[in-house]
């Protein structure tokens, strides 16, 4: 295993001029060794570059890859001892699942009886025992799949393991099964593995650190609750939760926070910057609350959705949404009620620029 350090940008194409040319702006990150990393963002924002950068399979058209201090740039995927785990199975269907867990240590001229016992555990792991003396054609999709997880997770001596959209061939229902075996996994093996996904639960369940992209920027680095409780950017509140941080545009100034006439008064210590910012707060913070409570807006109910365990909220004030997850009882509003909501307390962040600064 292997501390990843990577200090670099990408374009695809020669003579980047603008932020748009580069497929990856200038980062620094480190992968610690052993860690369960997820790097998410929409279609396009650049991680399936960044993993072939990591893996060898693409040289970064700017800086350095790192392999625990060794510069691994312009090493092949095989020199790098990188294990992938793509979208599609990549099996032998002639072969036996033993086989084809085998595959990876017999090229690598381990013992046989070492092979053995490895490919005995992760069949184990993988719950598949009892299938391994089938041959891989005969087996469903996802079946398919769990080999070449399985393959991936073989070698106990990679540099990491990367998985690029594992689960995109698993039917929905076997989905959450296979997140939390390969993270169960992950607790047993403590391999380095860097996953690749669209998907913010499968990141979120996965990975202790996620990495959050847009437009080829690592935006945010930081564990789920981090994600969730302070995002830095304006980018990963809409990105993470569901449904995302509700964002009031406003004025600041020494008096508090204005939205067309209403003021709120920040809590102690939180000092704002004069001028334009806009307010965070998560529906699952925003609370009903008494007419003319301290951080509340008197609020016109627009929608509400009662979906059993509670109800979604949706309610304007000036022209601006706010969402609210509320207990069931909140059941009775309808469209055109007047609702007071606290959306200013403890869990609020605030944002210049789109970057957090309160
Ligand atoms: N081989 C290539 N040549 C030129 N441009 C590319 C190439 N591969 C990717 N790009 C561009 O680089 C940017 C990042 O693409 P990348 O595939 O890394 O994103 P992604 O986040 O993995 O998206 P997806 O989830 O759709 O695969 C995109 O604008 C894409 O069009």
């Amino acid at each position: 295993m292997a501390r990843i350090e990577l200090d670099l940008a990408h374009a695809y194409a020669p003579n980047p001029k603008q932020d748009s040319d580069y497929a990856l702006l200038p980062l620094r990150m480190a992968f610690e060794d052993g860690g369960a990393y997820a790097l998410l963002g929409p279609s396009g924002c650049g991680k399936t570059t960044l993993l072939n950068i990591m893996s060898g399979l693409l040289a970064p058209s700017q800086g350095s890859v790192r392999f625990d201090g060794v510069d691994v740039t312009r090493a092949s995927p095989q020199a790098r001892n990188i294990a992938q785990v793509f979208q599609f199975p990549v099996i032998y269907d002639t072969m036996t699942v033993a086989e084809n867990l085998a595959f990876p240590l017999r090229n690598r001229q381990v013992p046989k009886a070492q092979i053995k016992k490895r490919v005995g555990e992760i069949a184990e792991m993988l719950e598949m025992s009892g299938q391994l003396n089938q041959l891989a054609a005969n087996l469903a999709a996802d079946e398919k799949q769990k080999i070449s997880l399985g393959r991936g997770l073989v070698r106990p001596d990679v540099s990491a393991v990367l998985f690029d959209e594992p689960l995109t061939v698993i039917d929905p229902h076997l989905k959450w099964q296979l997140r939390r075996k390969i993270k169960q996994i992950h607790h047993e093996l403590k391999l380095t593995m860097i996953y690749v996904t669209h998907d913010q639960v499968e990141a979120l369940t996965f990975a202790d650190h996620v990495v959050v992209m847009a437009r080829g920027r690592a935006v945010q680095v930081g564990s789920a609750a981090e994600l969730f409780e302070r995002p830095s950017h304006t980018f990963v509140g809409h990105f993470i939760g569901s449904p995302g941080m509700n964002f009031l545009s406003g004025q600041a100034d020494q008096t508090g926070f204005h939205v067309a006439d209403a003021v709120l008064v920040p809590q102690p210590g939180q000092a704002l910057p004069p001028g334009v910012i806009k307010l965070g707060v998560r529906p699952e913070y925003v609370l009903l609350v008494a007419p003319h409570t301290p951080g509340a807006l008197p609020m016109t109910v627009a929608q509400v959705q009662d979906v059993g365990t509670h109800v979604m909220l949706s309610t304007s004030f000036a022209g601006q949404t706010v969402k609210a997850r509320l207990p069931s009882d909140a059941g009775h509003l309808s469209h055109g009620d007047t609702v007071w909501l606290q959306v200013l307390g403890e869990h609020t962040c605030f944002y210049q620029n789109e970057e957090i600064v309160a």
